[in-house]
């Protein structure tokens, strides 16, 4: 007869872990098994293929959308997931962030921690917060910013926190000034104009809309063919924003393709639509599932602004896709209420929304 004690902790309990706990993944030589992942496919699909532009994600000059803007359709068609350049956001703005960002993450472990993101909190350093809902951990640490960040910049550099406020203001700044713009070559692109979308402020330059800024990094990883930065999903926002390291790691899903590697583009951003534009396009533009895979060679960092609607508004499919022959796929939902549907179901909380 089994021990007592023992059964229970026999019994399989996967999702107890103490996900929200952080742990130095610096001080690892091998792959711990709570981060080992079971993985049945080669991790670096786009590298075994041949090479061609069409097997990627576009990328899309801003200054020339009069020949971009059916790569924009086609993009947001198909991969749900393009790359730009002349973005109008400088090199300066970007390359002050990922300093400000690099100069967070190589805080000594213990002095991170005084910044960690509380158990129900959105903002904070941590682990990403969809770690809980699975029963392995990523090979990822995070900061999350709402806002400004200055109650954890204080204590994590109480004498000099003000750099990496500024840094921080700016970019949110800039990426909800291009999220704005980015939004209405899309909109448009479905044939949606400024009197569509009551949300988008009198001016129609989305000013009572948000964003969370998630800085991500990814530290070298002695098993990489095991472990997973993060794992499959699709953004909770209208769309997202990245800036990517010299290093790769993001790879997109595409039926057909299978998971490809985003390559990083010098001076580029790679634009996500998330699930609410999803939602918007009456489902024609799809939210683009994606994951970080992790390697042994190289620290890499990113920076992810998801831009969403104000918290009042109901966002739903736009009444102009919508007709007897196209009926609206989503019923209304609020930013908010639908990051707690994330929270609970993740892979099922759009089909949870459908009529
Ligand atoms: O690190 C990346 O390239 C992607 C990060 C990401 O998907 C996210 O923060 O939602
Ligand atoms: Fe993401």
């Amino acid at each position: 007869m089994p021990h007592k004690l023992a059964d229970g902790f026999e019994t399989p309990q996967p999702f107890h872990h103490h996900h929200n706990q952080s742990l130095d993944l610096n001080s690892f030589q091998d792959l711990p098994d709570s981060h080992a992942w079971p993985y049945s496919e080669p991790h670096d699909y786009s590298l075994s293929r041949e090479k061609s532009h069409s097997k990627l994600p576009p990328v899309i000059d801003l200054n020339d959308l009069v020949n971009g803007l059916k790569h924009v359709v086609h993009a947001c068609k198909t991969w749900g997931a393009f790359q730009i350049i002349n973005h109008g956001v400088s090199n300066r703005v970007v390359d002050r962030m990922e300093d400000a960002a690099k100069s967070l993450f190589n805080l000594p472990f213990e002095q991170k921690l005084k910044a960690q993101r509380c158990e129900d909190g959105a903002v904070g350093y941590g682990p990403i917060r969809i770690s809980s809902l699975f029963p392995k951990r990523m090979w990822s640490e995070g900061f999350t910013i709402v806002g400004s960040p200055v109650q954890h910049a204080r204590k994590l550099w109480p004498e000099d926190y003000t750099a990496f406020c500024d840094a921080t203001e700016e970019y949110q700044q800039e990426m909800k000034k291009l999220a704005g713009k980015l939004m209405w070559i899309v909109l448009e692109s479905l044939g949606i104009t400024k009197e569509d979308i009551q949300w988008a402020g009198p001016d129609g330059e989305f000013g009572p809309c948000g964003g969370v800024l998630q800085l991500n990094s990814y530290p070298i990883c002695p098993d990489p063919s095991r472990a997973i930065g993060i794992v499959d999903h699709t953004d909770s926002s209208l769309l997202t924003i990245l800036h990517q390291t010299n290093q790769s790691g993001l790879q997109v899903f595409r039926e057909g393709f299978g998971w490809v590697t985003v390559p990083p583009v010098q001076g580029a951003l790679v634009v996500n639509i998330g699930d609410l534009l999803h939602i918007l396009s009456n489902g024609s533009y799809p939210s683009v599932l994606h994951r970080v895979v992790v390697n042994r060679d190289q620290h890499r960092l990113s920076m992810a602004y998801l831009f969403g609607p104000p918290n009042n508004a109901e966002i739903s499919p736009l009444s102009k896709l919508v007709d007897r022959y196209h009926p609206p796929l989503y019923r209304p939902v609020t930013w908010t209420e639908y990051l707690g549907m994330k929270a609970k179901l993740f892979y099922e909380a759009l089909s949870a929304l459908r009529h």
